[in-house]
This record gives C-alpha cells, structure tokens and sequence, in this order.
C-alpha cells in the first residue's frame, strides 16, 4: 500500500506525515511531494521513527516521483487563509494548484484514491473532477473532498456541551466545507438531544470553527493539527478499506446521485474500489431541513466555480 501526501511540508502535511508514519499498517510506503525543498529533509526526519512504514521525499516541480505507484493521495498543497479572509478568496492562487497536482496523477496514478484537503473544498473537488474527466480517467467513487475536519469538531463541541465522551460520538456533517454549506446533524446523535437555541448555536459554532482557529493564530495560519489529525482519520479509512476491512464508513465529499447538489458531503460506505454505496442522510429536523435549503444555492455556485475554470 502506498500513500502519497502532496503538500507534505506545510502545516498539515507534516501532522499527517507523522500520523501516517506512525499509523499505517507494516509494509506501507509513504511518499511526501512539496515544492519547498525541505520536504526530502522532512521525510528523512521521519525516517527515524522506528515503524515498518517506508518513506520518501521529494521536492520541486515534479511530483511524478512521489506518485508511482500510488494508491491513496491526499492533496493539502496550496495557501490557507488569514484573518478576515473566507476559504473562497483561497481560489485563486490554490484552483491553478490543484490543477496541476490533479492532471500529474491522472497521468501518473489515475486509478488512486483522492482526497483533495486545499480550500476551497466545494470547489477545488470539482476542479479535480474536470481535469480527470479531461484527460479521461474520472471515476465519481474514487475523488473525495476531505470535510473529517467537520466531524471531529461536532464531536468535541457535543461531547464538551452535553459531558459525554468525544470518543464514543460520530456526528455526520452533511453539504460542503465553508460556511453554511457545512451542515452538522444534531438531530441523529443517538442518544442526545438539543434545544432548538443549542441546536442553532452549535450549528454556527462548527461553521465557524475554522475560522475560531484563524482568528485565534492572529495570522499564523489555519488549522493545522486538528486538520493533521482528521485527513490521517480519513487517509488510514480510505487504507482499511482497501485492504478489504468492511463497514468502513466516513463522510466526505463526492459526486453523488445530484439531489442536492452534484457534489455533496455524506455518509459513504467506503471499499477497495473507492466509494461502495452513498449511505442516505435520513431524517433532518425542521431546522436542519431549512438549513440545508439555504445552503444550496451557495454550493451549486461553489461547484459552478470549479467547473468553469477548468472549461
Ligand atoms: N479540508 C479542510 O478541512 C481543511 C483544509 N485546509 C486547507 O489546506 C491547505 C493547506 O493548509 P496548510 O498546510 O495549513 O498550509 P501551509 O502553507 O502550511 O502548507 C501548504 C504547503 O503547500 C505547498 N505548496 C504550495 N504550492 C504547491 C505546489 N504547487 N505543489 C506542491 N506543494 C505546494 C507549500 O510549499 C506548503 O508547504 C490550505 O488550502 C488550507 O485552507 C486547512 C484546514 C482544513
Ligand atoms: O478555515 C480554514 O481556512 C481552514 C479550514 O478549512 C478549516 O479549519 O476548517
């Protein structure tokens, strides 16, 4: 099993380096792409830590190197946000980013699974459909937009408001990845419940939690380590079902069947072919029903986005 992490020098690829040098089964390869020329520094820093996990760095404008091979990439390569910025002002510099990153791996490893971390996600995922699809490699089950992030924090925050443990819970989040878009079933926590005021101040609270960690690094970047923690979370699923473990379930972002909108973040039973089946998102309540409503409008335009700067 190989994984290769592009953008492994930044904030986040070096946490996930880590976890993933830690946590992948014996006998992976972990191959980390930058273009900073430490990212061969980096990977022989790891190097060191005594797992059965091989790896290698590599730096420059070439990621083919890093690619061979590869059955898993995660993608967190591109600029972050500072404060009073939101994810959608990342597009210019970052869409041209994932491009190029995205037409090396059709060319290089198109039958990997993807899973594209740079913001902004509801668009950069669909700008990576558009390049697969032009050089003619897509499949809908194999490009995730990596939204685990969103998870993790509904579990802390639920777990911190209602005294349970953040271990035990798996909140779905549903929609996309900024702002409204994102999309925390409260309702479907078995065994908690919300008034509707808690309900709708935590909803804010998860969308706003990128932004709580923006604010709080005062210009340093975004979330990194909790960002590290869920794309490892995400990353060692995507392994375990390749591997053939069953009933691995994470949400993300995929094209789905388009009835909300062409690419939407549930619930996915994930297999060695990628996505096996789009789990249904059940039963909203009134409020997130309403929710996801006005949500929609703001993630078609997202994807639209996308799918233009590829044309
Ligand atoms: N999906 C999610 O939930 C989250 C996404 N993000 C996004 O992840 C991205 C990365 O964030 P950080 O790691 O904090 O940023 P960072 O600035 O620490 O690292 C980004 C890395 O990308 C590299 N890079 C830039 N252009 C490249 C290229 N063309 N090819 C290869 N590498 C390139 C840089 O050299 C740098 O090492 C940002 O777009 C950020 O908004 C951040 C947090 C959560
Ligand atoms: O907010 C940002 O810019 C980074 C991000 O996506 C998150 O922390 O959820």
């Amino acid at each position: 099993m190989k994984v290769a992490v592009l953008g492994a020098a930044g904030g986040i690829g070096q946490a996930l380096a880590l976890l993933l040098k830690t946590q992948l089964p014996a006998g992976s390869q972990l191959s980390l792409y930058d273009i900073a020329p430490v990212t061969p520094g980096v990977a022989v820093d790891l190097s060191h830590i005594p797992t059965a996990v091989k790896i290698e760095g590599f730096s420059g404008e070439d990621a083919t190197p890093a690619l061979k091979g590869a059955d898993v990439v995660l993608i967190s390569a591109g600029v972050a946000r500072k404060p009073g910025m939101d994810r959608s002002d990342l597009f210019n510099v970052n869409a041209g980013i994932v491009r190029n990153l995205i037409q090396q791996v059709a060319d290089t490893c198109p039958k990997a699974l993807i899973g594209v971390i740079t913001n902004p996600v509801n668009t950069t995922v669909a700008i990576a459909a558009e390049v697969l699809k032009k050089a003619g490699v897509y499949d809908k089950n194999r490009l995730f937009g990596v939204t685990t992030l969103d998870i993790i924090r509904s579990n802390t925050f639920v777990a911190e408001l209602k005294g349970k443990n953040p271990e035990e819970l798996n909140v779905p989040v549903v929609g996309g990845h900024s702002g409204v878009t994102i999309l925390p079933l409260l309702s479907q926590i078995p065994g908690v419940s919300f008034s509707e005021q808690e309900a709708k101040d935590l909803t804010k609270r998860i969308q706003n939690a990128g932004t709580e960690v923006v604010e709080a690094k005062a210009g340093g970047g975004s979330a990194t380590l909790s960002m590290g923690q869920a794309a490892a979370k995400f990353g060692l699923a995507l392994v375990r079902a390749l591997q053939g473990e069953s009933n691995v379930v994470e949400c993300a972002y995929v094209e789905g069947d388009g009835e909300h909108a062409r690419f939407f973040s549930q619930p996915l039973l994930l297999g060695k072919n990628g996505v096996q089946e789009r789990k249904p998102i059940g039963t909203l309540s009134a409020f997130e029903q309403s929710a996801m409503t006005g949500m929609l409008d703001t993630l078609k335009k997202d994807i639209e986005q996308g799918v233009d700067f590829v044309k």
